[in-house]
Order: C-alpha cells, then structure tokens, then sequence
C-alpha cells in the first residue's frame, strides 16, 4: 500500500439519504423540508412516490455499492485510505460517521458529496451541513476538505457517454435520427442566479455537459446530434419560477414537432434513486408513450468503472494538492474546474440572501 492519499486518513462519501422502509417516509420527509416551506399537497404526493416504492429509496443502497466500488478501486490502485459513508436527512448521519472515524484517530477527512453540479442544494447546503457536524462535535471533529464539483470531470462525462450508447443500442435504428433529452433536478429560478454569481450557473455547467458528450457522441458516431435539456421534480409553491421546461411538457413539444424517437438522459443524478425511478421512469416514460415517442431512458453513472475511477484521480489529485505539489486539474468541456474552496458568494440560498450561516470550504457570506 502507497500513501498517495495524505494528508487524508479517511474518504468520507456524503449523501442525502432516504427511507428504508414506509415508517420512514413521513419523518425523513420532515427533515428534508424543515424550515423550506413545501406545500403540505406537495409532501403528501411525493410520500406516494416513496409509497409506490414500498417505502424506500433506492438511494442508499446504491451509495453503498458507490462505496464499496470506492474501495475496490483504492484497493487496485494501492492506496490505504478508509471509505465510510453520511448522509444529511437519514441514518447513518453524516456527524455519527464523523465521530466514529474520529474515535478510530482519523484526523483529516476528505469528502465526496454525491451531487456532481454547484447550486445551493448541490453544493452550500452540504457544506453547511458538514460545518454543523464540525461545531456539534468540537473538539473531536477531523479537519475536512471536499472535493470540488466533479461535473467535467472526465470520469463523469465518459460515465453519461457510455450509459447514452447503451440506451440508444436499445432503440430500433440506435442514436440516428433520436433526439438526446438531458434531464436534471429543477431549482428555483432565484438558486440558479445566485448559483451564477462567482462562475458558471447550474444551467451553465448542464448545458456545458451537453456540448461535450453532443460532440464525443458526433465524433465517435459520425451523426449529427439535436439535443436538449429538460427539467424534473419541480416543487414548492406554483407561483414560484423554477428551471424550464419540465420534461413531460418537453416531451409533449417534441411530439408535436414530430419527434419520434428520444433518449432521455439523466445527468443531473449521479445514480437511480427516486427522481429518476418515479420522475423519470414512471412519469416522463408514460409521457412519451401517451405522446406516440419510443423513449429509453439512459442509466446514470452509479457504479461505472469509468466514473468510479475518475472519482478516485480526483480525491488523489486533491491528496497531492494539499500535499503542497502542483497539480492540474483535468476537466472535459469548455468550462474550468470549479475551485476547491467556494469563492466568497457562491451559491447562496434561494434569493441569493446572505445568511451567515457558517460553511466549510468557503466562507460564511
Ligand atoms: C438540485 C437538487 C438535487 C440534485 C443534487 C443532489 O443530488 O443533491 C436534489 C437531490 C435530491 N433530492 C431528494 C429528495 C427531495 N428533495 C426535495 C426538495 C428539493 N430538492 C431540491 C433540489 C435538488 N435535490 C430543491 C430546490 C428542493 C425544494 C426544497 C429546497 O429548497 O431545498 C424533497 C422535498 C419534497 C419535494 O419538494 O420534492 C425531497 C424528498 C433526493 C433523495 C431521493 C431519494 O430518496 O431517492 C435527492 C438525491
Ligand atoms: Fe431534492
């Protein structure tokens, strides 16, 4: 074993969580939505989601298998480095992982958050929730670093390419002639400005991911690609602007331009979990069906050895960064990577308010 991972002694996947079963539906509900203002009808329709499911999401498992593919990929590659895992609205709670791996002496933790893409719900909310574990362990708390948004990364890109090939092998005349839906979680129109505010938006960075696997797709294939993004899982109240179109009236749009043929392709998800199974796979399937389209939906990059591996080259180009040695960043697209430390103002709350709330890996304003 190497010890190309120091100053870290500890990987630390961090993730939203979801219920495990129907008892669990209501309260992680509760603690997703404390203090957000989601409409009761809301919460009470997306409970039926989970309940169409048995209850559960198929979330946390899926983080496990993102686990141990972390490890079996730190294993190859020679380097001794401890794989756990916390999340921020279910068991196991990401400050209960902390305090285990602090009482096991782990000293500097590094953390991937299973959101590829900067906004305040991708990115802020999780470093404001990785400072509360910090401030309600005190003085047994690691030091911690994250790892910056991985949306170009090169892993992640290929991942989505790879799973696309595959859906579009499954369409009668493949990728000719089928129009590319890429699909990501809605936001509220003030969180994606005040997403915009220090780099590219989270629209921007979608749209970028778009240009680049649109032109690999050109490149490895020959055809001219026509593409779009679309959005899914809008909540909150109607009178609210979020991110458009919504993917089922996107869908309903293409058919009436004559579209017959559609991948949708899920980027904003970095695995199968409940936007993607209910949203995507119950709602905009029947969508496409209703409106006369053959559609497939892509995987998402789960456990591709590709994507695995690109998450690896990224926590040891950071292991090497803090080790002080100079160290490129690799990107795919026409955006640079986005910075380890948030640039002051990034990614604030809904209306870009400041709201002093203390952050790690940037700064509280
Ligand atoms: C951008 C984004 C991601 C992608 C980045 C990332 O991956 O983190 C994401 C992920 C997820 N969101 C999830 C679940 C929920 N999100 C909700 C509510 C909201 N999400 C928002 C945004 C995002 N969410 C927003 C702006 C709201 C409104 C409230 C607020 O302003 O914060 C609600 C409340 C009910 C509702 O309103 O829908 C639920 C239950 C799950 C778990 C799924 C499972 O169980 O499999 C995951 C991975
Ligand atoms: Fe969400």
């Amino acid at each position: 074993m190497t010890e190309n991972a120091l100053p870290y002694d500890a990987l630390l996947l961090c993730s939203f969580g979801g219920p495990n079963g129907p008892d669990d539906v209501i309260p992680f509900l509760k603690n997703v939505t404390r203090g957000k203002g989601i409409p009761e009808e809301r919460l009470a329709e997306v409970g039926e989601h989970y309940h169409h499911f048995g209850g559960r999401s198929p979330i946390n498992e899926q983080n496990l298998a993102l686990v141990a593919a972390l490890r079996d990929e730190l294993e190859r590659r020679g380097t001794a480095l401890p794989v756990i895992w916390g999340n921020r609205n279910w068991p196991p709670y990401t400050v209960d992982t902390l305090r285990d791996a602090s009482a096991f002496g782990a000293k500097r933790v590094l953390v991937i958050v299973t959101s590829a893409y900067a906004s305040y719900s991708g990115s802020r909310q999780y470093r404001e929730h990785l400072a509360a574990a910090i401030a309600e362990l005190g003085a047994e708390a690691p030091e911690i670093d994250i790892v910056r948004p991985f949306f170009n990364d090169p892993g992640f890109i290929r991942g989505n390419l790879e799973a696309i090939e595959e859906a579009a092998a499954r369409l009668e005349g493949g990728l000719d002639g089928a129009r590319i839906v890429y699909v990501t979680h809605s936001i509220p129109d003030t969180m994606q400005e005040a997403s915009a505010v220090t780099g590219p938006g989270y629209r921007e960075q979608h749209e970028d991911v778009r240009a680049t696997i649109d032109a690999a797709l050109h490149e490895r294939h020959g055809i001219e690609i026509s593409s779009s993004l679309a959005y899914c899982s809008r909540s909150g109240s109607p009178h609210v602007p979020w991110l458009e179109p919504d993917v089922n009236d996107h869908l309903e749009e293409l058919a009436a331009q004559g579209v017959k043929k559609v991948i949708i392709a899920p980027i904003g998800f970095i695995s199968d979990h409940m936007e993607v199974a209910f949203d995507l796979d119950v709602e905009a399937l029947e969508t496409a069906a209703e409106q006369g389209i053959a559609a497939v939906r892509a995987g998402t990059v789960g456990v591709r050895p590709v994507f695995v591996s690109g998450l690896v080259d990224l926590v040891l180009e950071r292991a090497a960064r803090e080790r002080g040695e100079a160290v490129e960043p690799r990107v795919e697209g026409s955006l640079p990577a986005l910075p380890d430390v948030a640039p002051p103002g990034s990614c604030r709350m809904r209306h870009g308010e400041v709201t002093g709330i203390p952050v790690i890996a940037g700064t509280a304003d």
